[in-house]
C-alpha cells in the first residue's frame, strides 16, 4: 500500500526524498535518537554547551551544514534541541515592574507571591445552616430565626452577632462564608436538622438517623489559615501570572503585583502575494501568519507592538528593522534563498550575528535567530563575534558591541511618530484571473490600540539587545519556528519559568522518522485509544492539521517512532 495517502504525505515524501539526497558528513549525523529530555534541554543531537560559535565561525558541536553550505553558501544547521537551547540562553529577562493586578495577566512574578493574610482569615462556615455548640439539641439565639426561610443570624460579613460567645447548648443560623462565632463546636446543615420553635435538633439527611449526621467536633468550619498563614509562599518567583493567579493574589490581600517585564514584540509580515483580507484570487494568498502571531504571542507573554505588512521590499524590510523599539523582531517569510529572500541579506548588512542559522528540524529548518546591533544602523561595520551562549552575552547593557554602538538618534530613524512603513496606496483587489497583473504590494502596519497598557510607554527607548527570529514563510513551518525559537527566547526575556518536565505521550501508531531532522508533528489524542495519532494535513504549507491538534509531537531523527514508544510533546496555544 502505497504509505504517501494525501497531498501532505506527499510533501513529507517529498522532502525526505529531497534531504536524502543531499549528501551530510556521516560523521554530524546524529549518534541516537534518543528522546530530547526536556523543553530546552538538548537531548542527543546536540550539546548546546558545546556548540561554540554559532553563526560563521564555524561549524560545532550540535550543527551540522546542509549542502548549501557544504558547498560554502549556505546556512550552518544545528539540531533541534540545541536551537531551542541557544534561543532560551540568548536572552535575559528585562527589569521588573509592580502593575495593579488587572494589568499583571501574563507576566511572570519578579518576586515571590507571599500571603499578606491569614486564608481563611478567620474560622468560616463552610455550609448554610446553624453554628452549634456543644451536643444537642439547641437553643436558638441570635435574633428571631423565620422558620419558613430559615434567615441566618449571621451572614457572611457580618462582625456583629459573632462577638458574643455561643454557650453550650446554643446555636445561631448561619450563612457560608460567614465567621463561626467564639465558642460553636460545629456547623449543621440545614438539610441535617431541624427547627421546632426556638430549639434546633439534628436529623438525618433524607430521613436517615441522627447517628448518620456528621456533627463532630469542627465538622463543616473551615480553621482560620487552613490554606495558608501570613507569610506563606503561595507561588514562586518566575510563576506566570494566570487568570488564576490573580484570583489567588486578590484572595491573599495583594491590589498589585512585582512583575517582570514582558518582552516586546512587532511582527513584520513580508511577502507581496499576501492579502489581509477576502478570498484570495488565483496567485495571491491570505496572509495565515499575521492573525495567528499576534495571540500567540501574546499567549507566550509578550506585548506585541505592530503587525507590521511590508510586502517584498527590501528598503521597508531595513527601515523597519532599524527603527524598531521592540525586544523581538519576528519576521515571516523570505528566509530561503529566493530572489526575495531579504531577511538574510539584511542581517548581514546590519552586522547581525546569527545565533541559528537554519535548524535540522522538518518543517522549518530555514527558521533563524540573530542579535541585532544595538544601534540600527545598515551602514555600520559587522559586530565583533561573542559567544552566543555567553550568559553576560546576552545581559542588556553589557554586551561590549552594544555599548560601543553609535547612538540611535544619529541615524535619523527614530524621529518622534515614525512607526514604520504604511500602506502607501489602496490595495486594487485581486485580478479577476491568474492572467491579471499582480497587485502593488500592501504595505500596512496595525499597531496595537493598547497602548497605556505597555509595560515602558517610552517611545525613545531602544532596548539594549534586540534580537530577530525569522519565520518560514510556510505557516506549519512559522509554527515550528515559533516552538523552537520564539517559545524560549521570549520566556527567557519574561523570565517564566522552564518546564522542568515535558509533556510526553505514547504514540498510538508509528510515525516516521527523518533520516537526519527532527520532525515536529501535529498529533491528537481524541481519535483513539492507545496514545496519539498523527494528524493528516500536516505539510509545511497547511495549518489544518494542527489547527485539530492537541499538540505537536518530536518525533527524534532517524528510523520510525514505532507505535507504543513515548515522544515529546509541544503544547499549543488554547490546548
Ligand atoms: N531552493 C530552495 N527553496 C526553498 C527551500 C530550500 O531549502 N531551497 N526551503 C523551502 C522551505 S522548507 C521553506 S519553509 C520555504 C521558506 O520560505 P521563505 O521563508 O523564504 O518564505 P516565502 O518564500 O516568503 O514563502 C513560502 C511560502 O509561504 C507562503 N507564505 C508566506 N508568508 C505567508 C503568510 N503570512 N501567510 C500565508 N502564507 C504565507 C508563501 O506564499 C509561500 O507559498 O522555502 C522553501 N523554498
Ligand atoms: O518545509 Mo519548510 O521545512 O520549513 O516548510
Amino acid at each position: 500500500m502505497n504509505r504517501f495517502d494525501s497531498s501532505d504525505d506527499f510533501d513529507d515524501a517529498l522532502a525526505l526524498a529531497n534531504s536524502a539526497a543531499r549528501p551530510r558528513p556521516a560523521a554530524s549525523r546524529p549518534a541516537s535518537r534518543g528522546t530530547p529530555t526536556a523543553a530546552g534541554t538538548p537531548g542527543t543531537a546536540g550539546t548546546p554547551g558545546t556548540a561554540g560559535t554559532p553563526g560563521t565561525a564555524g561549524t560545532p558541536g550540535g550543527e551540522r551544514r546542509t549542502s548549501a553550505a557544504a558547498s560554502g553558501d549556505g546556512p550552518t544547521a544545528v539540531s533541534w534541541a540545541a536551537a531551542r537551547s541557544r534561543a532560551r540562553r540568548a536572552a535575559r529577562a528585562g527589569g521588573a515592574l509592580t502593575l495593579p493586578l488587572h494589568r499583571a495577566l501574563g507576566h511572570s512574578l519578579a518576586e515571590p507571591l507571599v500571603a499578606r493574610t491569614d486564608l481563611p482569615a478567620f474560622d468560616t462556615s463552610a455550609m448554610d445552616g446553624w453554628a452549634v455548640a456543644g451536643p444537642g439539641p439547641w437553643r436558638l439565639v441570635g435574633g428571631p430565626v423565620d422558620e419558613g426561610s430559615g434567615a441566618p443570624g449571621v451572614l457572611a460579613g457580618d462582625r456583629g452577632v459573632t462577638a458574643s460567645p455561643l454557650a453550650d447548648g446554643y446555636a445561631v443560623a448561619i450563612a457560608t462564608g460567614a465567621r463561626v462565632p467564639a465558642g460553636a463546636t460545629a456547623v449543621l446543615r440545614t438539610e441535617h436538622a431541624t427547627v421546632d420553635g426556638d430549639r434546633l435538633a439534628r436529623t438525618g439527611p433524607r430521613g436517615a438517623g441522627s447517628s448518620h449526621v456528621p456533627a463532630d467536633h469542627r465538622t463543616d468550619i473551615r480553621p482560620r489559615g487552613q490554606e495558608c498563614r501570613t507569610g506563606d509562599l503561595l507561588l514562586p518567583a518566575g510563576a506566570r501570572v494566570t487568570p488564576v493567579a490573580l484570583g489567588l493574589a486578590a484572595a491573599a490581600g495583594h491590589d498589585e503585583l512585582n512583575v517582570t517585564r514582558r518582552p516586546r514584540v512587532e511582527v513584520l509580515v513580508l511577502g507581496a502575494e499576501l492579502i489581509q483580507d477576502g478570498v484570495p484570487a488565483t496567485g495571491l494568498v491570505r496572509d495565515a501568519l499575521g492573525p495567528m502571531l499576534d495571540p500567540w504571542l501574546t499567549a507566550l507573554g509578550a506585548e506585541v507592538l505592530a503587525v507590521r505588512h511590508l510586502g517584498d521590499d527590501a528598503a521597508a524590510l531595513a527601515t523597519a528593522v532599524d527603527a524598531s523599539r521592540a525586544d523581538v523582531l519576528l519576521t515571516t517569510g523570505g528566509t530561503a534563498g529566493g530572489p526575495m529572500d531579504h531577511v538574510r541579506p539584511l542581517l548581514a548588512r546590519l552586522g547581525a550575528r546569527l545565533l541559528v542559522d537554519s535548524v535540522a528540524v522538518r518543517p522549518g529548518h530555514p527558521m533563524l535567530l540573530a542579535r541585532l546591533p544595538s544601534a540600527p544602523r545598515t551602514d555600520r561595520a559587522p559586530a565583533e563575534p561573542a559567544p552566543a551562549d555567553a550568559p553576560d552575552a546576552a545581559a542588556p547593557g553589557l554586551h561590549a558591541t552594544d555599548l560601543d554602538a553609535p547612538d540611535l538618534h544619529a541615524t535619523g530613524l527614530d524621529a518622534p511618530g515614525f512607526d514604520g512603513p504604511r500602506t502607501e496606496k489602496p490595495h486594487p483587489g485581486p485580478p479577476a484571473d491568474n492572467t491579471a497583473p499582480r497587485p502593488a504590494t500592501p504595505r500596512t502596519a496595525t499597531p496595537r490600540p493598547d497602548a497605556p497598557d505597555h509595560d515602558v510607554p517610552a517611545d525613545h527607548d531602544l532596548p539594549p539587545v534586540r534580537h530577530l527570529v525569522g519565520l518560514p514563510g510556510n505557516p506549519l513551518a512559522a509554527v515550528a519556528a515559533l516552538l523552537t525559537l520564539v517559545e524560549p527566547l521570549l520566556h527567557a526575556l519574561g523570565d517564566h519559568e522552564p518546564e522542568t518536565e515535558p509533556p510526553t505521550a505514547r504514540l498510538a501508531t508509528r510515525i516516521e522518522g527523518h533520516p537526519t531532522d527532527t520532525r515536529l508533528v501535529p498529533v491528537t489524542e481524541r481519535e483513539g485509544p492507545g496514545g496519539v495519532r498523527p494528524l493528516r494535513h500536516h505539510g509545511p504549507a497547511m495549518l489544518r492539521g494542527v489547527a485539530a491538534a492537541d499538540a505537536m509531537a518530536v518525533i527524534p531523527p532517524g528510523a520510525a517512532s514505532s507505535a507504543g514508544s513515548t515522544v515529546v510533546l509541544l503544547r499549543l496555544p488554547g490546548r
